[in-house]
């Protein structure tokens, strides 16, 4: 093992650790040998070795001991139980990267008694490095470890250095949750082609090359989306009709209010025993 390289140490290694364990490994950023991967499920510490090499561990302790970077990647609802087990065995020069949504800064150093903290707020995207995060650090992060944090949040894609710790609760709402909208939006789109009458696989295909066209569209036009609207929208045509009655359903207040309260449930989950009932080990 090349002791000049970061160990990482991952308490948690679900959808988001494996997101991250995959892309430090694509990216060559960090060797797997370096990459500790902790959670209480033997057979997914086994399938995440065999699949990168990485080292597994069941005991967090055993795992944050040894790591130079600890990635907190537990379920909210998990939280407090992991960051009072872990107190006391993390390095007193360890940088500590949270991506638990809602958990606040102060909450981590004070449950864990350790002042150098990230914390940040990824999406699923970064599973293919397509994604993006908004990271904002605790004063006691020095300039190299803000340079070791863009490097392992940048091999989930795009990432944001924010000042103000409220931007996270935000990030989670719009960014974080944001795939989750897209998804049930293009799901939305491809039910309705079929409730017109296009076999399956036909309206999942137009629907996905309008939806990744339209975006690529707009990332090279750099117009403002209402123009690019108004170029599919004739006098009385087709695109008029419809949006008449997604307005009229409140398409844009509905929106609106769920990311309104996905913003005030991330706030909500940074308090202490926030409420939600998760399976064994999940
Ligand atoms: N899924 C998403 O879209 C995003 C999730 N997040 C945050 O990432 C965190 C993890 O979420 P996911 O990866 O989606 O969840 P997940 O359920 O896929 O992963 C959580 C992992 O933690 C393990 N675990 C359970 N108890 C543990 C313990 N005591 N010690 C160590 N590991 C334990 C579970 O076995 C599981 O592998 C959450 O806090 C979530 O808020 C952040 C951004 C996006
Ligand atoms: O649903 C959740 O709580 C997580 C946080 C960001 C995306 N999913």
């Amino acid at each position: 093992m090349d002791t000049t390289q970061p160990t990482i140490a991952l308490i948690g290694h679900g959808i988001m650790g494996e997101a991250i364990l995959s892309g430090l490994i694509r990216d060559g950023l960090t060797p797997a040998d370096h990459i500790l991967a902790a959670g209480p499920r033997v057979d997914r510490g086994e399938e995440l070795r065999d699949r990168y090499g990485i080292r597994p561990f069941t005991d967090n302790r055993a795992a944050a001991e040894q790591a130079d970077v600890v990635i907190l990647s537990v379920k909210p609802q998990r939280l407090d139980r992991v960051l009072e087990n872990l107190r006391g065995h993390i390095q007193p020069d360890a940088l500590i990267i949270s991506i638990v949504a809602g958990a606040s800064i102060e909450k981590i150093a004070t449950q864990l008694g350790h002042s150098c903290i990230v914390r940040s707020m990824p999406n699923t995207p970064g599973q293919i490095g397509e994604g993006i995060t908004v990271w904002v650090p605790s004063p006691s992060v020095n300039e190299e470890q803000k340079k070791t944090v863009r490097q392992i949040l940048g091999a989930l894609g795009q990432e944001i250095f924010v000042e103000e710790e409220n931007y996270l609760d935000m990030a989670t709402a719009l960014s974080g949750t944001g795939p989750a909208y897209v998804f049930l939006f293009l799901e939305a789109l491809i039910d309705a082609g079929v409730h017109l009458g296009f076999p399956r696989r036909i309206a999942e295909q137009l629907v996905l090359q309008t939806v990744s066209g339209s975006v690529d569209y707009y990332r090279r036009k750099k117009a403002h989306p209402a123009a690019l609207r108004n170029e599919v929208t004739s006098p009385g045509g087709t695109s008029a009709e419809a949006i008449y009655y997604l307005e009229k359903a409140g398409f844009r207040t509905a929106i609106s209010r769920a990311i309104w309260a996905a913003y005030e449930r991330s706030q909500e989950l940074g308090k202490d025993k926030p409420t939600g009932q998760l399976k064994e080990n999940s």
